[in-house]
C-alpha cells in the first residue's frame, strides 16, 4: 500500500455556505456540513437535490457562486497530491470498451504516478481479480461500479467520494459495497457516498447528510436522524366512544385526528399509553395498533415540499 499524504485536518470534508446558481436555479443553497474520517457518511436527497453539483464543487470541477467546499482548510486544487488525497467515482465508471480491467487500471496508475503493480492490488480490493483480463465491454453494471472504485483507490486516498455507487446494484452487490466502504472507513478514511434512496443509506451509512432543493434538511448519525424522523409514529385506535377517548388522550398530551374510516390516529403516545389512557377513562377499545413510521414515506414528505419551492 502507498502511504497517503494528508495535511493536518485535511481528511475532514468541510462544506460551508456553499451556493451554486445556474441562471434562475439555485442548485445548491447556502449548504454547510462536515464529514468526519473513520465513518461512512451518506449524502442523501431526491433527484435534483444538488448532490452531484456539491460533489463536483468539492472536487474543483464546478466553481461555487458563494461559500466553499474542501478538505480541512484546503480546496481540492490546494492539496499537495490531490489524486493521493481524494479518490472519486462521479458516475458509472467508463473505460475504453476494448480494454481489459487490468489495463484500464494500469493506465490510471501511470497517469497518477503510481507503480503499475498497484493495479493488481486494487483489482483484488474490489474482488475483480477473476475478471482482470476480460474486456470492459463485457462487464456487468456491478463490475463497472467495482472497477470505478478500484480506479478511485489507485492513489490509496484518505478520502473517498462516490456519487450514487449503488445505482443498478442488486441487494448482494449493495451488501458487498457496504462491507467494502465500512472496511475502508475502519482504516480511518473519510467516505462520502451519495444516494437518492434512504434504504441504501440505512444499510451503508454511519452518518447521514440529507439535502433537498440544495438545502440541508438534517445531519447526524443515521440512527439518530432516522429515530427523529420516526418520531411521527402513530397509533391507530377504534372505539365506540371516540369523543371520550379524544378528550382523555388530549388531556394526556397526545394528538388525535379522526380518520375517514372512523378510527382515530394518535400521535405523541405509544400503544401502551393509549391503552392505559382508555382504560383509566373507562373507554372501550375495539382496535389498537401501533403503526411504525414508514421511513421512506417520511423522507419523501421531508424533502418533497422543498422541491416545489425551487
Ligand atoms: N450545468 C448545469 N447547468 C444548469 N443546471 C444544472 C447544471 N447542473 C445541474 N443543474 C441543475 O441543478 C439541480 C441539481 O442537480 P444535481 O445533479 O446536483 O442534483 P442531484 O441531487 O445530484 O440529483 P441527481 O441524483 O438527479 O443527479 C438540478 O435541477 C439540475 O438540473
Amino acid at each position: 500500500m502507498i502511504a497517503g499524504h494528508p495535511g493536518t485536518g485535511s481528511e475532514e470534508i468541510v462544506v460551508a455556505g456553499l451556493t451554486k446558481q445556474y441562471g434562475k436555479l439555485r442548485a445548491v443553497d447556502d449548504l454547510s456540513f462536515t464529514v468526519r474520517p473513520g465513518r461512512v457518511t451518506g449524502f442523501l436527497g431526491p433527484n435534483g437535490a444538488g448532490k452531484t453539483t456539491t460533489l463536483r464543487m468539492l472536487l474543483g470541477l464546478v466553481t461555487p457562486t458563494a461559500g466553499r467546499a474542501g478538505f480541512g482548510s484546503r480546496r481540492y486544487v490546494e492539496l499537495d497530491q490531490p489524486l493521493r488525497h481524494v479518490g472519486a467515482v462521479l458516475e458509472a465508471s467508463s473505460a475504453h470498451r476494448g480494454r481489459t480491467g487490468a489495463n484500464h487500471l494500469r493506465v490510471i496508475c501511470r497517469a497518477a504516478g503510481v507503480p503499475v503493480s498497484r493495479a493488481a492490488e486494487v483489482l483484488d480490493l474490489v474482488g475483480l481479480t477473476p475478471a482482470a483480463n476480460r474486456k470492459f465491454k463485457g462487464y456487468s453494471l456491478g463490475m463497472r461500479q467495482r472497477l470505478g472504485i478500484a480506479a478511485a483507490m489507485v492513489g490509496d486516498p484518505r478520502v473517498l467520494i462516490l456519487d450514487e455507487p449503488a445505482n443498478g446494484l442488486d441487494p448482494e452487490g449493495i451488501r458487498w459495497m457496504r462491507d467494502l466502504l465500512k472496511m475502508l472507513a475502519a482504516e480511518g478514511r473519510t467516505i462520502l457516498v451519495s444516494s437518492h434512496l434512504l434504504s441504501e443509506m440505512q444499510l451503508m451509512a454511519d452518518d447521514v447528510v440529507i439535502v433537498a432543493a440544495g438545502r440541508l434538511i438534517r445531519q447526524g448519525p443515521v440512527d439518530d436522524v432516522l429515530g427523529a424522523m420516526a418520531g411521527g409514529a402513530q397509533v391507530r385506535v377504534r372505539t365506540p366512544q371516540p369523543a371520550e377517548l379524544t378528550t382523555a388522550l388530549t388531556a394526556a398530551g397526545a394528538g388525535v385526528t379522526e380518520l375517514p374510516d372512523g378510527a382515530l390516529s394518535v400521535t405523541g403516545a405509544d400503544p401502551a399509553k393509549v391503552g392505559h389512557t382508555a382504560f383509566a377513562a373507562g373507554v372501550e377499545l375495539h382496535e389498537l395498533l401501533g403503526e411504525r413510521a414508514d421511513l421512506e414515506q417520511v423522507f419523501l414528505q421531508l424533502t418533497a415540499g422543498k422541491a416545489e419551492i425551487r
